[in-house]
């Protein structure tokens, strides 16, 4: 099986009802590392996520993976910023997509209690997935994705509304997916958080990748004044 980077865009837009959400985008994305893909709300974060994942239509350009589109979706998962959670218990969600692949249940539900113990939910797994809390929920939705082992992960701000406990619960989960392989692509308001796990920054506005830098690179000096402008926690449009 060939590597699934580089994934590269070229020029790539997503326009809806005439307006451009995002692009034209350029950007290479190698192997390594962590992505975080930062900006101001409405910058077009969770949109370029989603046009990366292939979820997002493209109005212009092109998203390639290293492999076939079908292929690549296969290797990848995606973390939304309110997971979906089915109403039925939480071992059943975690092993719902082994299940979808036709691993059978007893075999899916061994490798759920696997995940649930990894991300310390093993003392919920009886419970209804909708009566967890919203860290509960993102440890949830994490084990899901990671359970397929994905290459590729996308986060869109996992950790929006968690305290500063579940988020440091979260960043050691995401921190372990990425020691073991899954390259992290994630959205983040948080900037201690894009400190503490990126190892580049995407810095977003108005649609448009305005930086792409290595993090270190970024959090010492920025090359532009917006995105100089956004780390001093000013206003910028
Ligand atoms: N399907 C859609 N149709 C029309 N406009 C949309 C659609 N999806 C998003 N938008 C708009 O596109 C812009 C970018 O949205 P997006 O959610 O990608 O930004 P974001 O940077 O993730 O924002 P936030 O930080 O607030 O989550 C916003 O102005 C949003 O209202």
């Amino acid at each position: 099986m060939s590597g699934l980077f580089p994934l590269i865009a070229k020029d790539a837009v997503v326009r809806r009802r005439g307006k451009v959400l995002v692009g034209p985008v350029d950007l290479t994305l190698q192997a390594e590392g962590v992505t975080a893909v930062i900006g101001p709300n409405g910058a077009g974060k969770t949109t370029l996520l989603r046009m990366l994942h292939g979820i997002a239509r493209l109005s212009a350009g092109s998203v390639r993976w290293n492999c076939p589109p079908d292929a690549a979706q296969q290797r990848q998962a995606f973390v939304f910023q309110t997971p979906v959670m089915m109403r039925r218990s939480v071992r059943d969600n975690i092993a719902y997509p082994l299940q979808l692949i036709g691993i059978p249940k007893k075999q899916a539900r061994a490798r759920a209690e696997e995940w649930a113990e990894r991300v310390g939910l093993q003392y919920a797994m009886a419970r209804s997935a909708l009566m967890l809390s919203g860290g509960e929920r993102q440890k949830l939705a994490l084990a899901r994705a990671l359970i397929r082992a994905p290459e590729v992960l996308f986060l869109d701000e996992p950790c929006a509304a968690l305290d500063g406990r579940a988020t440091r619960e979260i960043e050691e989960i995401l921190l372990g997916a990425a020691a073991a392989g899954t390259r992290l692509i994630m959205s983040t308001h948080n900037m201690g958080q894009a400190r503490r796990l990126a190892s580049e920054v995407a810095f977003v506005l108005n649609g448009r990748i305005h930086e792409f830098s290595a993090a270190g690179d970024f959090f010492d000096g920025p090359r532009r004044p917006q995105a100089d402008a956004f780390l001093r926690g000013d206003i910028v449009e």
